[in-house]
């Protein structure tokens, strides 16, 4: 076993052609070896043998050394690259969100507030507890006949707490090291409520397709929403055309033409109503590259883990959410970087791909295992053989990585899973390792073939020796409403949608101690 790991090892270290000749070098002295049977009494030969181990070593130990200097360079070569996409292609406003020129230009009606809470309250991280009100120059709600999204946004406030009571502040330090006692002073997650500012005035529905029951139940709660609470209604284009086929009385939803305005809605949308199943809220998880509405997921599929809301019950559900306060889960995403080799020498990277549940990389369709050598920061994790890996959030432990046999996890517990698919070893466990840490995965050079990643089950990329996949949690976490609370919430589904071990209780009868 120890000698397999090194092995691992030394193959870990062919991250670019300047140390595959290294690791050639250290191959052919192994081989070497091998083929080279040693008897005892011949001194010389042992001797000799001896020297060559103490070379294979020294040739492995120095391509480490390398890997680990290309991973660093690569980690700053990509915060560096991070850097410039965003100085390019953004304009930071408020707190953390943010809108592309084009974006300001479709915005230029449009005048951006930030409340005075917010100058005081906002933490300036993740942009969720941001209270930028967008409004119109004219203040108040506009109808817009042409069926482009303009509105106002509401805004709202987070508090940490048990009970929505007003001790439920967020704390930024969580130890406190009081005259040297190192102390736990607060837990970093807390039931987290969402109380409206100011009224929610537009929601986003996203809705299963090919279904009728859908169609039917999302017509109803737009006429509903409508004729109750005066909402503005927000649909894609899809359902837009369907609902308008169906009857005129629809003219007054808003949709999107093209992707720019599908940039703009995170500024426009107070509030996300999906119709389906978990895949549906992974869907409209996935329209938004930055800060996300809150969401409120009724279950139309079979399982709905993500998804407390029983769609009978709508109307008091969204009476009781438009109202406020809420509970809600922050669900972590991950943000995933393709490096590829052919252009590590250019400054424009492709675009992160946001994660709800998890990023796969396995072997697609090749019958071969394999090969992935894993980094977390700039430290060697290990190499996967195997299916694949799968880097999953702990929203999505209880998708794709439950089923590779990693844990379960409550969807606040601030972790990244790295779980392999089927690995070929025997000690391969599956690891949890801590929201701060960046993960690098690489297709080395010595790869039998391309590796392919897949973002929450979707959108396939062919991974080539020498292309990496970086993740980390992005700072853009998806906010869903629970139904009571979100321990309570996880529980139930990990007992209703997997009936988590469910046994028959043993009868009273019978020995005993
Ligand atoms: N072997 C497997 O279990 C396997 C294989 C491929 C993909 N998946 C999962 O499917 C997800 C995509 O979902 P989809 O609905 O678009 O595809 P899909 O229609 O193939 O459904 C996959 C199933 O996974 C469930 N699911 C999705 N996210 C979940 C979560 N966070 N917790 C518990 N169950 C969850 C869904 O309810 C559904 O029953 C992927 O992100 C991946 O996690 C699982
Ligand atoms: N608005 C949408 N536009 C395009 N595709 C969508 C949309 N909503 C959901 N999908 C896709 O439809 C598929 C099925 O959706 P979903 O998982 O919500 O329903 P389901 O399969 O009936 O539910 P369950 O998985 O619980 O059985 C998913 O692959 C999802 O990506």
């Amino acid at each position: 076993m120890a000698s397999h790991q090194i092995e691992n090892g030394s193959r870990s270290i062919s991250t670019a052609s300047s140390t595959v000749s290294s690791l050639e070098s250290e191959k052919a002295a192994y081989e070497f070896l091998a083929q080279t049977p040693i008897k005892s009494t011949d001194a010389h030969l042992v001797e000799f043998s001896e020297a060559m181990r103490t070379v294979a070593k020294a040739l492995r130990k120095v391509a480490e050394g390398k890997a680990s200097a290309q991973a660093e360079a690569a980690e700053w070569k990509r915060k560096y690259e991070l850097e410039m996409t965003l100085k390019e292609q953004s304009k930071i406003k408020g707190c953390g969100s943010y809108i592309s020129n084009d974006l300001d230009k479709l915005a230029s009606p449009l005048t951006l507030e930030t409340s005075a809470s917010d100058q005081l309250g906002c933490c300036g991280k993740h942009g969720i507890c941001s209270h930028e009100v967008l409004q119109d120059e004219v203040p108040g709600p506009i109808p817009r006949p042409n069926h482009k999204m303009v509105g106002r946004k509401a805004s709202f406030k987070l508090s940490w707490g048990c009970n929505g009571d007003k001790n439920g502040q967020h704390k930024h330090d969580f130890v406190s090291f009081e005259k040297g006692d190192i102390t736990t002073a607060e837990r970093s997650n807390k039931q987290i409520l969402l109380k409206w500012e100011s009224p929610a005035q537009t929601v986003l529905f996203i809705t299963k397709p090919n279904s009728n029951s859908v169609r039917v139940l999302c017509a109803e709660m737009i006429r509903w929403l409508k004729e109750h609470r005066n909402i503005n209604i927000v649909v894609e284009p899809r359902v837009s055309k369907e609902l308008l086929t169906e009857d005129s009385y629809y003219n007054f939803i808003q949709t999107w033409d093209n992707d720019e305005e599908i940039k703009l809605l995170h500024t426009k949308v107070d509030l996300i109503v999906t119709l389906g199943g978990d895949g549906t809220v992974l869907w409209a998880a996935s329209l938004f590259k930055g800060p996300v509405p809150p969401v409120v997921a009724f279950s139309l599929g079979s399982l709905g883990f993500m998804t407390p809301f029983l769609s009978e019950q709508y109307r008091e559900c969204l009476d009781n959410v438009l109202k406020g306060p809420f509970s809600i889960t922050l669900r972590n995403r991950l943000q995933c970087h393709v490096i590829r080799d052919a252009a590590k020498d250019e400054l424009v990277t492709e675009e992160p791909i946001l994660v709800l549940n998890e990023v796969t990389i396995d072997r697609g369709i090749s019958s071969y295992l394999t090969y992935l050598e894993c980094y977390c920061d700039s430290s060697f994790v290990t190499c996967v053989q195997g299916d694949g890996l799968i880097i999953s959030t702990t929203s999505g432990s209880t998708a794709y990585s439950l089923a590779a046999g990693g844990s379960m996890v409550h969807p606040q517990v601030p972790g990244i899973l790295f779980t392999p698919i089927c690995p070929h070893s025997l000690s391969f466990r599956p690891l949890i390792l801590p929201e701060y840490v960046t993960l690098r995965v690489q297709v080395p050079y010595n790869s039998r073939g391309a590796a392919w990643a897949s973002f929450d089950g979707k959108d396939r990329k062919q991974l080539l020796p020498g292309d990496a996949l970086i993740c980390s949690i992005s700072p853009w976490p998806v906010p869903t409403a629970c139904q009571v609370d979100s321990t309570n919430d996880f529980l139930r589904s990990i007992h209703e949608g997997l009936h988590w071990n469910l046994r028959k209780s043993q009868s009273f009868d019978g020995p005993r101690d």
